[in-house]
């Protein structure tokens, strides 16, 4: 069976300004793989992410999920989630809160069936019981869980994190790699930008560097 890949990017090409970012870049990345995207700082690791995420526009290139071309600017399939290296959360809402405002205000699900996701998420990632607290009332690693939550609930077919361990300690650190491990179980296609090569070789079955001449 001639198997596609579930992300591919082909010849993308992204410049700012008169610098060339992205120089025809091809990438591949299997179903229920870890791909960490490594590389030094300003070599175009973040615009990589942007422009999967279609938060930035290319110049040339196109992307493709299980073989197929989409767009990454159109958001209506919900094809990529991000949970980002300061989480964003909401942070006038609980957790709860947090989690179940897209799928109520853009997926137009009903509060009761978003609340049950919700809470198999929080159970799921053993944060249940701060489901009633605001993001200041957790730590760096319970903030982390509810951003990786509020991602999931939308049932993203790729999930991206960028730089997922700068904020955290050794403990909490090997808790995000268990983590990681455990959607892989789940078939999950998971994309991490990090500066952390040995958390890359811990948790990726699939490396990929940026160079300055990509
Ligand atoms: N909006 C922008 N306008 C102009 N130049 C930009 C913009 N965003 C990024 N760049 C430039 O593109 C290059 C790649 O930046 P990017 O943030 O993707 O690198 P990075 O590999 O993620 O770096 P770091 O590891 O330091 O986060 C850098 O030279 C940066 O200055």
């Amino acid at each position: 069976m001639n198997k596609q890949p579930k992300l591919q990017l082909k010849n993308v090409t992204k410049t700012f300004g008169t610098k060339v970012v992205l120089d025809c870049l091809n990438l591949s990345v299997e179903t229920g793989s870890i791909l960490s995207i490594v590389g030094p700082s300003g070599v175009g690791k973040t615009t990589l992410l942007r422009t999967i995420l279609g938060l930035e526009k290319v110049d040339r290139g196109q992307f493709f999920l299980d073989g197929i071309a989409f767009t990454p600017q159109d958001h209506s399939q919900n094809n990529v989630g991000i949970v980002f290296q300061d989480y964003r959360l909401f942070p006038n809402l609980s957790v709860m809160d947090n989690l179940i405002l897209a799928p109520v205000r853009v997926q137009k699900k009903s509060s009761i069936q978003a609340q049950q996701e919700a809470q198999n998420l929080l159970d799921l990632l053993q944060i249940s019981e701060q489901a009633q607290q605001y993001p200041f009332q957790l730590s760096g690693g319970q903030k982390q869980r509810v951003a990786i939550a509020r991602s999931l609930i939308l049932r993203p077919k790729i999930l991206c994190y960028d730089e997922p361990t700068s904020a955290l300690d050794s403990q909490n650190r090997q808790q995000v790699a268990n983590l990681l491990q455990q959607f892989q179980k789940l078939s999950m296609t998971q994309l991490v930008v990090t500066h952390d090569l040995d958390f890359a070789r811990q948790v990726s079955d699939q490396m990929f560097e940026l160079r300055s001449e990509q």
